[in-house]
């Protein structure tokens, strides 16, 4: 793990989560990274999940000896770094507290920190501690993904502590090259925001950043280009591979098989496409996969006058996280009475600046003639 003279890691691993903010499962864990400055000042750089308290204080302990911590900065409020705000202030109980007006507007809903007035230090866009050798420069990041976010910048050694901006799914021990569960991550958690996080990557162009660390995965130490460029994509909503994600629902099978039907045809014209079973893939899969490509199949089997519940849910998260600016195509299984292609287009039309790829497929149970040209006609067009 990256570490330099005054910065040091002492956050934990989780290998047992099962399902990340009680919805995304991490089959490889998450890390809960956290950090301690060691200057003429000791600043905790936020604490971490309750469930690895004791391997933190140990971290802490280990890295800072008997010197007392300073000041506690809070990027934001969320318990998986904040559980042990309390914990930190009763072992310090000279430690200063470091956080902006909307911080200490939120944090007495967690905590009942005695002489919280006295502990506080208000910050705000642009302000620098000192802390000895190094400064601490705060930049506000709000609703990346809650209101009171904010990121800290040393200067003297060029590092960003990014809260949560950067970060991904899986435990520092697993290497997994990075992109595809920091995109999970991110279009499932920070998603909706894209504007805000396009303002943050405005403010942050203006610093020498040469270290991110994030508080979710590894650190970032070469090739910033790479991360940032991504984001920005991810950010503007842009897709980042030419391809055709087929995202489909099926109850015994028809709608499936017409999928990697579509699937082949795609390919057969030398372009991408990639298949998901929606009752079988995370939902936070789907999602990634959906922004990750430059068009999009709505595959559904009809249900109860409706569509099948996992494709309704992936709906109504695409919608939630705000996706856009794709070409869409929607197909449609009805044995008697089809109905699943009114309620996808309902959804697609709230969705900004989506180009359907007509024409709308029916399929009644098995694929016809007709419709396998027509699936030739969106596979031509997507
Ligand atoms: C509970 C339930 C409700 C259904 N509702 C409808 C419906 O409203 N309209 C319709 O045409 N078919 C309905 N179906 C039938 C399926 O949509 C139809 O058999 C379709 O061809 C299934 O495609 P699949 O083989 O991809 O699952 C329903 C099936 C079930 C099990």
């Amino acid at each position: 793990m990256w570490s330099n003279t005054y910065i040091k890691y002492i956050g934990a691993n989780d290998h047992d989560l099962d399902l990340f903010e009680s919805q995304y499962p991490i089959s490889h864990g998450v890390s809960y990274n956290s950090y301690v400055i060691v200057d003429e000042k000791i600043v905790v750089m936020d604490t971490i999940d309750i469930r690895k308290s004791e391997e933190w204080l140990n971290n802490l302990a280990e890295k800072i000896g008997d010197r007392p911590v300073d000041y506690l900065v809070i990027s934001h409020l969320e318990p998986d770094h904040a559980a042990n705000i309390l914990e930190l202030c009763k072992r310090y109980p000279n430690m200063r507290l470091i956080g902006n007006a909307q911080t200490f507007n939120m944090l007495p809903n967690y905590f009942d920190i005695e002489g919280l007035n006295e502990k506080k230090v208000v910050v705000k866009e642009g302000d620098q501690i000192s802390i000895g050798k190094n400064t601490l420069q705060f930049f506000m990041a709000p609703m990346v993904h809650w209101p009171e976010v904010m990121v800290t910048y040393v200067p003297e050694e060029k590092v960003l502590f990014s809260a949560d901006a950067f970060g991904k799914f899986g435990t520092l021990d697993y290497e997994d090259g990075w992109v595809d569960e920091a995109r999970r991550y991110y279009l499932n958690i920070v998603g909706k925001y894209g504007m805000q996080v396009q303002a943050l990557l405005k403010k942050l162009s203006g610093l020498d950043v040469q270290i991110i660390c994030p508080l979710h995965g590894p650190i970032l130490t070469e090739n910033l280009g790479y991360y940032i460029n991504l984001y920005n994509t991810w950010s503007s909503y842009a897709p980042e591979e030419e391809g055709v994600f087929i995202a489909y629902s099926s109850i015994y099978g028809h709608t499936a098989h017409a999928a990697g039907l579509l699937k082949d045809m795609i390919e057969g014209l030398g372009k991408k496409a990639k298949v998901a079973d929606l009752s079988r893939v995370p939902v936070s899969q789907a999602i990634a996969d959906a922004f990750k490509y430059s068009s999009l199949v709505l595959a559904s089997a009809s249900y109860d006058g409706g569509v099948f519940p996992s494709m309704e849910l992936f709906l109504i998260e695409l919608v939630h996280k705000n996706f856009q600016n794709r070409k869409v195509a929607i197909m449609q299984n009805g044995s008697w009475g089809p109905s699943a292609a009114r309620v996808i287009q309902g959804y697609v039309d709230k969705m900004k600046n989506m180009t359907l790829v007509e024409p709308i497929v029916t399929l009644k149970a098995r694929e016809t003639e007709r419709n396998l040209e027509e699936m030739a006609q969106i596979a031509e067009e997507l």
